[in-house]
């Protein structure tokens, strides 16, 4: 559920006509909705209530600061994969004690400052990771809480792209090696055993998988609590996927009620880290076409994005709605056009086939794009990335300005010799 939607022929973000926002913003644009955000939030937020736990937004699925500061004031932990994530959520006012940091690489100073903020704890994703962590806090006189991430072995049904949680993915410690690996860490003497830590893929869009890899984890709490550990936390990472076409998927309330249901009245502490199901459906991308080609066998829009500003299309062949923004004009030409952007590959487009009625100059939206959209834009072709708006009812902020040509070559240098 989100709070895009069409007045009278004209598409409205929350109480914001989105043609204004793009004439007043410029095209390309990101449009989040401030409501959809916190709808989305509470989905998982609510069910849970009277049971501990945190929702640790995955920051990587869209960082804008004002995104985060939105979800940091509802009370929101953070999941990050890297320092400059660290150093968003800080500068969002997320709290650091509800910072949970995954990722397969995490560097000598990444752990440092980590440590040095005070973050909740670390997902370790192998041997010499949990090693390296134990050296860095004691180089600091500190202890260093830490959580496992074990690789369940099960098929999350998704993207082989996305999938994460198989035996054949770089991630997490596998299943049979994490009771020795949870041994190693107890002997450690900078370390902290705080939890256990999963997340099997992304866009999945049915439970069964989430509750597979959930059993395989309370086996091992159960192996761990004989081997005398104790665990303060079970986090189910993230994965949750939405509607971008016709997929069904649970929502989050769903989710979360099947995992309270499974767990009874327990003291472990739920995580989940939930990206794509928080940002992904309070996105909007607005573009304007540019220029029209019919051709024999294709019919294509140019339009001012392109897969540097939107690479999920290009990367995974990722189908998202793509609308009109206004009423077809007079004269507007109905066909199925391919809207292909302005980058030189023939892989830049942001959908095929799509039945339009079409003029130089409209305005379209791609739904869906809340998420690894901004996120995930480059300045390929040295195209400036695209501003970022929040509105927030009948009230809009941009939120992060339209990069310039400057900014790109800031720091870079002629040669001096
Ligand atoms: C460790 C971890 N947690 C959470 C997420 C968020 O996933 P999603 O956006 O599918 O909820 C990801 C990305 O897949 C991840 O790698
Ligand atoms: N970027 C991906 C998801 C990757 C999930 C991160 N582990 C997408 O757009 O679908």
């Amino acid at each position: 559920m989100d709070y895009f939607n069409y007045r009278d022929g004209h598409l409205y973000a929350e109480d914001l006509a989105v043609k204004e926002l793009a004439e007043e913003f410029g095209t390309p644009l990101y449009v989040y909705s401030r409501a959809t955000l916190e709808r989305h939030f509470q989905a998982y937020d609510q069910p849970l209530q009277g049971h501990p736990h945190l929702i640790c937004y995955a920051v990587k699925a869209n960082s804008n600061l004002a995104v985060l500061n939105v979800l940091a004031r509802l009370g929101a932990g953070f999941d990050i994969v890297s320092q400059g994530e660290l150093e968003r959520v800080l500068a969002a006012g997320g709290d650091p004690a509800r910072v949970v940091f995954s990722g397969v690489g995490k560097q000598v100073n990444e752990i440092r400052r980590a440590l040095s903020v005070g973050i909740k704890c670390f997902n370790v994703e192998s041997l010499p990771e949990l090693e390296r962590i134990d050296s860095v806090a004691e180089s600091m006189g500190v202890i260093a809480p830490i959580s496992i991430r074990v690789n369940p072995d099960v098929d999350p049904q998704t993207h082989p792209y996305i999938s994460t949680g198989l035996k054949a993915n770089k991630f997490g410690i596998a299943f049979d090696e994490a009771p020795a690996v949870y041994q190693r860490a107890a002997s450690l003497s900078h370390l902290k055993i705080v939890g256990v830590d999963c997340h099997i893929g992304s866009q999945i869009t049915q439970l069964a998988p989430f509750l597979d890899a959930l059993e395989r984890l309370l086996v091992l709490v159960e192996q761990l609590k004989e081997q005398g550990i104790q665990l303060q936390h079970l986090d189910l990472g993230g994965g949750l996927g939405v509607t971008y076409d016709q997929e069904n998927p649970p929502s989050p309330s769903d989710y979360a009620k099947a995992v309270i249901e499974r767990l009874g009245q327990t003291d472990y502490e739920l995580i989940f880290e939930p990206g794509r199901s928080i940002a992904a459906n309070a996105g909007l991308l607005i573009t304007r076409v540019e220029y029209l080609k019919q051709g024999e066998e294709k019919n294509f829009a140019i339009i001012d994005a392109a897969m540097n500003d939107l690479l999920r299309p290009a990367l995974y062949d990722a189908w998202q709605a793509i609308v009109p923004v206004e009423p077809p004009k007079p004269g507007a030409l109905p066909a199925r056009w391919d809207l292909v952007g302005p980058v030189c590959e023939t892989g830049d487009f942001l959908g095929k086939d799509r039945q339009l009625a079409l003029l130089p100059g409209d305005l379209l939206a791609v739904r869906s794009a809340g998420a690894y959209g901004f996120a995930m834009a480059s300045n390929y072709n040295t195209r400036n990335r695209p501003a970022e708006v929040m509105v927030d009812g009948a009230h809009r902020q941009l939120v992060r300005q339209r990069e310039s040509y400057e900014q790109q070559m800031a720091g870079e240098q002629l040669l001096s010799r």
